[in-house]
């Protein structure tokens, strides 16, 4: 069985954990959003400038990274804890990995995945290309986004525990608001994904409650509330680590692929 999965968080793992036995990753929002949402970081910019010389045909700008993974190199699980993790995002991870010891809870391991595809659905960037993890796409601990998603299957829910680093910063000394959203879609689209298969987000909506401090630690708690033909909508609270403050409240509507 063929899944064509979208470069997003975890695609690969959960591809797996669905059962897929092949898997082709298809480009989709990865541009278009890194110039939205990344493009208020230096790295994002650095991102930014890297897609768009690989769409030109040409070569990466030299300051991309400094540790730009080589294609034949092992992936990197980003879920796992790194120096740059707060007490309260190492403990809240221990928290959950112990949940996960009587197998209600799985740990989803996030990896920086390098393909080699071929254009097979019109592939804006054909041929040759690298992918990226969207939500840690900077190489640097601490600096961008460090977090670790959870799944339970018997509730429908999915939880990523998060801590934003400086350069997702939007109001001074917080979290840009497109960040928040960006969780809150990876999360609840990957609680869709895990129940029904492949799905995109088509519609999301987000109230935001409260701004989120850069560097403090929070739970973006998501779960699907139904499921009708092959319309998937969920349901996602993103909260402090301590649970006191509510930070954004969201609704949105998956569709199921029908590849
Ligand atoms: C591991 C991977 C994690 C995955 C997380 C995914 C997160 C993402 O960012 S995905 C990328 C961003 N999203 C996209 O690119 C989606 C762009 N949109 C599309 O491709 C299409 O519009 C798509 C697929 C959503 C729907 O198109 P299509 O397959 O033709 O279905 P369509 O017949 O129009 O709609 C199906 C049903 O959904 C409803 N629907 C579709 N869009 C909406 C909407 N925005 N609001 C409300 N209802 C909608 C339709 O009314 C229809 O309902 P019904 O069956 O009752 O008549």
């Amino acid at each position: 069985m063929v899944c064509w999965a979208p470069v997003r968080w975890g695609a690969d793992a959960h591809c797996r954990l669905l059962g897929f036995s092949r898997i082709h990753w298809v480009y989709t929002e990865g541009v278009a959003m890194l110039s939205i949402c990344a493009r208020h970081t230096r790295g994002g910019i650095y991102l930014c400038n890297y897609l768009t010389a690989q769409r030109a045909g040409g070569p990466a700008p030299c300051h991309f990274s400094t540790s730009q993974p080589s294609l034949s190199k092992d992936h990197r699980d980003y879920s796992l804890p790194n120096v740059s993790w707060s007490q309260n995002l190492q403990d809240l991870y221990n928290k959950y990995q112990e949940l996960s010891k009587n197998g209600n809870w799985k740990c989803i391991p996030s990896c920086s995945q390098w393909r080699l595809v071929k254009s097979q659905v019109g592939d804006p960037m054909e041929g040759v290309r690298e992918n990226r993890f969207f939500i840690r796409n900077l190489d640097k601990d601490g600096v961008g986004l460090e977090c670790c998603m959870f799944y339970n299957k018997a509730e429908k829910r999915m939880v990523c525990i998060f801590q934003p680093g400086p350069y997702l910063e939007g109001p001074p000394g917080f979290t840009h608001n497109g960040c928040t959203a960006t969780i809150i879609d990876s999360t609840a689209g990957e609680v869709a994904v895990c129940t029904v298969g492949m799905a995109v987000t088509a519609n999301l909506n987000i109230d935001y409650r409260n701004p989120i401090l850069l560097g403090s630690t929070a739970i973006a708690d998501s779960m699907v509330e139904k499921v009708d033909g092959r319309k998937v909508y969920t349901r996602c609270t993103v909260r402090s680590h301590d649970d006191k403050v509510v930070y954004a409240e969201a609704t949105g509507l998956f569709i199921k692929s029908n590849l």
